[in-house]
């Protein structure tokens, strides 16, 4: 894919001083950052010849910090007065340590053509299937239900689901996607799936369809997971008219952002029955607000946005980061450069595409 920078001119080089971050770094991440800029500094094959100083504004010093910011790394979760940080004229690229970059792709950001922004979409996919199958699992065999019976010491038995035999749905078939297919196949399900980018299919999943025939992919699945982007066109964008389309009885798992669903469209479909059940690792409001009736349904399983979480979290975070430093100080295309109007990479430039052809 072709951007419109592709090579970093020297005159942006000479301007990037300072790199801040917001992620929770330990003393080691910053010095793997400094140690990285000060190789490209004594790199004579890299333009970069001063040094870049990092500073770490983990999320309480964002609002100070990031006006003065070349680059900036992290996931900020508090709200960024943007106006002020564009108004500041410094800002040059954005790393974020999420794949969703709901957190930074607002209009200003979006319009201004000197910021590019890349993400960490594919990063957490091996964690984020584990924690699709906690729910998954978790829903299918009613965990959530023997789990309230437990302060009763209540012994209930009745037939729970099976998932072999099932047809799967995926939207999304991105980095999660893909490693949730490819961890569900051996299950004794057919797969199917939707992508904005639909051509490359993986063995495993039976259609991969345009993301516009979501319906389709409803229609035909007894379970539907969601790992598409929250992106203009995404907000609100299942509902239910989709979720009327599935079969009686039907399950949904929610490991994307809550906000690409319609959550009042799901709690009716519940209440009504027609979904069996529900797994949602993210919700509409984070956290989901005391008199959501998802806390009440006896086949809703809750997680507080975890899939991301693991131990290698920040490593990996740290890793891609100075990656992408390289990368860009030589010019050379920045893994997981997003079309900032998407909000998600093109498959070429995606994190899984350059860990195929390090192998
Ligand atoms: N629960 C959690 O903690 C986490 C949630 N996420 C969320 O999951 C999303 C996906 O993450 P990754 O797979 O790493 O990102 P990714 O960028 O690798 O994958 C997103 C995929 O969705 C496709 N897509 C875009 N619009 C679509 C549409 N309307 N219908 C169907 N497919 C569409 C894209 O072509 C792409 O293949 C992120 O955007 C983020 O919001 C990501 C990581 C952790
Ligand atoms: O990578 C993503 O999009 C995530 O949702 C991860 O969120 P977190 O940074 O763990 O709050």
């Amino acid at each position: 894919m072709s951007h419109p920078r592709e090579r970093l001119p020297a005159n942006e080089i000479d301007s990037v001083r300072r790199v801040v971050l917001c992620y929770p770094a330990l003393p080691r991440h910053i010095e793997q950052l400094e140690a990285t800029l000060a190789e490209l500094k004594a790199d004579p094959n890299c333009p970069l010849n001063h040094d870049v100083e990092v500073v770490d504004a983990g999320q309480e010093r964002i609002d100070e910090l990031l006006p003065t910011a070349d680059i900036f790394i992290g996931h900020a979760k508090v709200p960024v007065d943007w106006d002020r940080v564009l108004a500041a004229g410094r800002l040059g690229w954005i790393q974020s340590s999420a794949a969703g970059l709901d957190h930074c792709l607002v209009p200003g950001v979006i319009a201004n053509p000197n910021i590019m922004v890349s993400s960490a979409s594919g990063l957490f996919a091996p964690q984020v299937a584990e924690q699709t199958f906690a729910l998954l699992f978790g829903v299918l065999r009613r965990i959530g239900l023997f789990e309230r019976a437990r302060p009763k010491r209540e012994f209930i038995r009745l037939p729970t689901e099976d998932l072999r035999g099932k047809t799967v749905g995926i939207v999304g078939l991105g980095g999660n996607g893909r490693a949730i297919a490819a961890k569900l196949a051996p299950w004794d399900v057919r797969l199917i799936a939707t992508d904005y980018y639909p051509e490359d299919c993986p063995p495993e999943v039976e259609t991969l369809w345009p993301a516009e025939r979501v319906n389709d992919l409803f229609a035909a699945s007894d379970i539907v997971i969601l790992t598409l982007p929250l992106n203009s066109s995404t907000r609100k964008w299942i509902g239910a008219e989709q979720i009327a389309a599935m079969k009686p009885g039907g399950y949904l798992i929610n490991v994307a952002r809550g906000q690409v669903l319609d959550e009042e469209a799901l709690v009716d479909a519940l209440k009504s029955g027609h979904l069996a059940g529900a797994g949602v690792d993210v919700t509409y409001t984070e956290p989901l607000p005391e008199n959501s009736p998802l806390w009440d349904h006896p086949n809703v399983l809750i997680t507080p946005h975890v899939g991301a979480q693991s131990a290698r979290r920040v490593d990996d975070s740290n890793e891609l980061a100075c990656v992408n430093l390289r990368r860009y100080f030589h010019g050379e295309t920045i893994i997981n450069r997003v079309d900032k109007n998407l909000g998600f990479p093109h498959p070429h430039d995606s994190h899984a595409a350059w860990v195929r052809s390090q192998s």
